[in-house]
């Protein structure tokens, strides 16, 4: 398994028109690994992690200094197409939302398409390996000409993974993918999470505790005070973050005292 650094952002300071929301953010995201970035409410941590695949700059009022470096290749470098770049650094929200009345196969399908890419062979063999890898392959695999309406929250939300995945990024990025789905489906989506790690980097906002501790392998706490920008308090191993961390604030949020 690879312990390369993959993923480093350096510096990343966020504007929202005037507004600094984000201050000199500085983390490290190594392959293979799972990184959770937890933080209270409007801290930036949904802000900063659109910022790692050049979603942030689709809002108009956006501003970004800094630089995020995937694999030594700065992907705010001038000249550098931020279609290819979300292309290696994909992206799940916390709604899942696929094309309600595409069906199952087309919408693993469709961010390739949209994408310009082609498709080998009908796309069959990518459509059942994104499924498998998904998880959800053998719930699937006889009703792949349904809509995708048809499919529970759970279901809804491993199919938007899917759809990434057909995309064969090497960085997943995943805003709060839980929220909206219940216990049973989230453990489902962690134990994919922790398959998909073995082939890529994974980087999680949440804001459950418990999750952040079941999957990642390092933790970073983001925290906004007094309207100061979102900044980063503490980052390291999940286990040092939620027993033992330095920061007398992490420690009052790890353990529900704020946030
Ligand atoms: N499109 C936008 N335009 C202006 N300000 C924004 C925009 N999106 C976010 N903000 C502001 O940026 C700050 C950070 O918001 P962000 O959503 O990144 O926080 P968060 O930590 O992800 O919050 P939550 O946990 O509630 O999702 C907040 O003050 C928010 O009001």
């Amino acid at each position: 398994m690879s312990v390369a650094s993959h993923l480093r952002a350096d510096n990343v300071n966020v504007w929202f028109g005037s507004r600094h929301v984000l201050k000199d953010v500085n983390l490290e995201f190594p392959s293979n690994q799972v990184t959770a970035l937890i933080g209270p409410s409007g801290c930036g941590k949904s802000t900063f992690i659109r910022t790692l695949n050049r979603m942030h700059e689709l809002i108009p009022s956006a501003g970004f200094a800094g630089r995020v470096m995937l694999d030594g290749d700065d992907i705010y470098e001038p000249g550098t197409d931020p279609v290819n770049v979300r292309l290696k650094i994909g992206m799940v929200f916390q709604k899942p939302n696929p094309f309600p009345t595409m069906s199952i196969k087309e919408n693993v399908l469709s961010g390739l398409k949209l994408s310009g890419r082609s498709i080998e062979k009908g796309g069959g063999e990518l459509v059942e390996e994104s499924l498998r890898r998904a998880s959800m392959w053998n719930e699937v695999k006889d009703r792949l000409g349904e809509p995708a309406i048809s499919l529970s929250g759970g279901q809804q939300q491993r199919l938007c993974i899917a759809r990434s995945l057909a995309m064969m990024p090497e960085v997943l990025l995943m805003d709060e993918p839980c929220s909206a789905l219940d216990p049973g489906s989230t453990r489902r989506i962690e134990e994919t999470i922790l398959e998909l790690k073995e082939s890529m980097t994974i980087v999680i906002v949440t804001h459950n505790m418990q999750q952040a501790q079941r999957i990642a392998d390092q933790t970073a706490f983001f925290l906004a005070e007094d309207g100061e920008p979102g900044h980063v308090v503490e980052f390291g191993a999940t286990d040092k973050i939620f027993h033992g961390p330095i920061d007398e604030r992490t420690n009052a949020y790890v353990n529900g005292h704020f946030g």
